[in-house]
């Protein structure tokens, strides 16, 4: 992912994901920076014009396919769609037509290739050399390499820059790789629009370009063949991105869990002998889940605080922050997610909690004890308000949750702009976690006073919670205040304490580079 310097996962969430990564200035090819950024988050496809457009400079044109698997057809049917002609090439032809939109020509490899110069190799990497045969015809040919690997850097080489070895006389493009064979099917309203397209000729470039544009799609120059590799290992990356907040989420449950485990089953178990091991499946993990969530929520908003915090001491909004908390800024769309399934979860599990036999034994044995008792009223009035008013309070955070959650689909956030989506993302979310805060704290009430819920001296789970959330609220309050408030909000207009000295004698490691001034969005 591309690292800016400031606190920019959203930025580098929402836009092409490195600076290197701006879309084609088609028809006007020249410097990327010259695109608005209005232009990146607009995609550029309608329903109306893109498809078919008769005007398009691609349109119209026959392209060729070698292949007939799942993307040979898959990209046969958008290209007939948006208005090309489509010849495939097969080994077997007769057998593959079928498969095909009727506009589209099956026919043999070698004829297929005769008949056109721009051609997609839809085929494996492994099968690559058995196209050697076509070498002669394919002499000044485009050849599209839209291959994938299965392992990041499997091979030495790129399969691109392995594709142009076999086929010297050809200019090769990387493309299209990160379009799955459905993408491509369904068109690009759904999944990802950005087309990723590297090569070492500027010409065959731009002409992909323009094919990716006309079929809907965002081409996006990542420059020339060298960065091929990176471009196949982007859809091997998704899971990464997962890999931190996942075993993070892990290791917080399995932490709750033993404390939880400890406190409801084992303390009952060894200073009663109460067998209380029923408890595991639902309780326990009920009281796992919440804590979870809303720890993970809170480590939301940290990196945040943190960079904050950091700004203000540099008094600069150009200093690169250290590289953890760069990867935690750039992880928090998934551990946000994380912490929504965890509390969604939660939200279910405690609405099983009354309907389990467990507990209606208890409600009975109650009852029979109050019986015996003569005891008639059992209303405790505190008890009712404190229960109706942590509830709905819960039900309000998951709610704001579900929100973001939704906001988080890249069809949804394409649809807004910039400030709706930061006031969904930032606003909300925080008023999420106060609002889990408020759920927490009625929850637990008085009882992180009361001794006898201090289980060998560990106190109730939802006080340990506490601790992150309410630092990072205590913190957003104190950054709220006028004059520290102001301040901030300078630094993040590209103001800089002592900028002029600066100016005047650059510091030499190019710390302040004066040049990233403008760049922010
Ligand atoms: C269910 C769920 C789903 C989520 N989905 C997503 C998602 O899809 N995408 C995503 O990115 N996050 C997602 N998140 C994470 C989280 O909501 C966002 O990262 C959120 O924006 C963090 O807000 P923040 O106020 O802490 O930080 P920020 O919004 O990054 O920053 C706080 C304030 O500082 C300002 N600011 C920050 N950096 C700069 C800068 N360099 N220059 C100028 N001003 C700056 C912002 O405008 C803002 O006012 C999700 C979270 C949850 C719980
Ligand atoms: N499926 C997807 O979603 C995506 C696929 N890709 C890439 O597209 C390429 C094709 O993938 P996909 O369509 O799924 O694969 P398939 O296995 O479905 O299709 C591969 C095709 O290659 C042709 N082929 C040519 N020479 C050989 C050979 N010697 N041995 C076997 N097959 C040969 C075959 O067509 P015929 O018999 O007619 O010659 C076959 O239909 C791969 O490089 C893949 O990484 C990239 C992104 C997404
Ligand atoms: C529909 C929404 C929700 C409902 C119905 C709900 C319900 C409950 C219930 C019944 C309890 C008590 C559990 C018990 O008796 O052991 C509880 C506790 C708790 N909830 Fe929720 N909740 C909801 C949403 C949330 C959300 C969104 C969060 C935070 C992200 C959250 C965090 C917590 C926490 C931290 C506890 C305390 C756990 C403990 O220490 O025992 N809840 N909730
Ligand atoms: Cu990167
Ligand atoms: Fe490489």
């Amino acid at each position: 992912m591309g690292r800016e310097g400031g606190a920019g996962g959203l930025t580098s969430e929402r836009l092409p994901r490195s600076p290197r990564t701006a879309p084609f200035a088609l028809p006007l090819p020249g410097p990327a920076q010259r695109m608005s950024g209005g232009d990146m988050a607009k995609p550029l496809l309608g329903h109306r014009s893109v498809e078919g457009d008769p005007t398009a400079p691609a349109a119209g044109r026959t392209i060729g396919i070698l292949g007939s698997g799942d993307f040979a057809r898959s990209l046969a049917i958008r290209l007939v769609c948006s208005g090309f002609k489509v010849v495939v090439g097969s080994r077997n032809p007769k057998r593959k037509a079928g498969l095909f939109p009727s506009a589209a020509e099956v026919t043999f490899q070698a004829e297929a290739v005769k008949k056109t110069d721009v051609i997609f190799v839809a085929v494996f990497r492994e099968h690559y050399s058995t196209l050697c045969d076509l070498a002669d015809v394919l002499v000044g040919k485009i050849l599209v390499d839209v291959s994938n690997n299965t392992e990041i850097n499997h091979h030495k080489e790129s399969n691109a820059e392995y594709l142009a070895s076999l086929f010297p006389a050809c200019t090769v493009v990387k493309g299209f790789n990160v379009v799955s064979a459905w993408t491509l099917q369904s068109g690009a309203r759904d999944g990802n629009k950005q087309v990723l397209i590297c090569s070492n000729n500027q010409e065959a470039k731009r002409t992909i370009a323009e094919i990716a544009q006309v079929m809907g799609f965002t081409p996006v120059d990542m420059g020339c063949m060298s960065s091929a590799c990176e471009i196949e290992n982007i859809p091997l990356r998704l899971l990464p991105a997962w890999k931190i907040p996942i075993f993070l989420s892990l290791g917080l449950f399995l932490c709750f869990f033993t404390y939880n485990l400890v406190r409801q089953v084992i303390h009952p178990y060894i200073r009663e002998q109460k067998n209380k091991f029923y408890k595991i499946p639902i309780e326990v993990v009920n009281t796992t889940l919440p804590c979870v969530a809303y720890v993970m929520l809170s480590l939301v908003y940290l990196p945040g605080v943190l960079a904050a915090c950091l700004q203000l001491y540099y008094g600069t909004k150009y200093r690169r922050f250290p590289d953890w908390l760069d990867q935690w800024l750039q992880h928090r769309k998934q551990i946000g997610l994380l912490s929504f399934f965890c509390a969604a979860l939660h939200a279910v599990y405690s609405l099983c909690l009354p309907m389990r036999r467990s507990h209606r034994y208890q409600l009975i044995e109650t009852a029979v004890k109050q019986a015996v008792e003569k005891k008639m009223n059992i209303w405790v009035e505190e008890e009712v308000w404190r229960m109706e008013i942590y509830i709905s309070v819960g039900i309000i955070a998951l709610g704001l949750l579900s929100l973001l959650a939704i906001t988080s689909l890249p069809s949804i956030a394409n649809s807004l702009n910039w400030r709706e989506f930061s006031f969904i993302q930032s606003t909300l979310g925080f008023i999420a976690l106060l609002i889990s805060t408020l759920h927490t704290l009625t929850y637990g009430w008085s009882r992180a006073f009361d001794e006898n819920q201090y289980k060998f001296y560990l106190p109730p789970t939802y006080t340990l919670t506490l601790l992150v959330p309410c630092t990072v609220i205590l913190a957003k309050v104190i950054f709220s205040l006028p004059c520290i408030h102001h301040r901030l909000m300078r630094i993040r207009r590209g103001w800089e304490k002592g900028r002029y000295v600066k100016f005047v004698l650059p510091s030499a490691t190019g710390e302040y580079s004066s040049g990233e001034t403008s760049s922010h969005v």
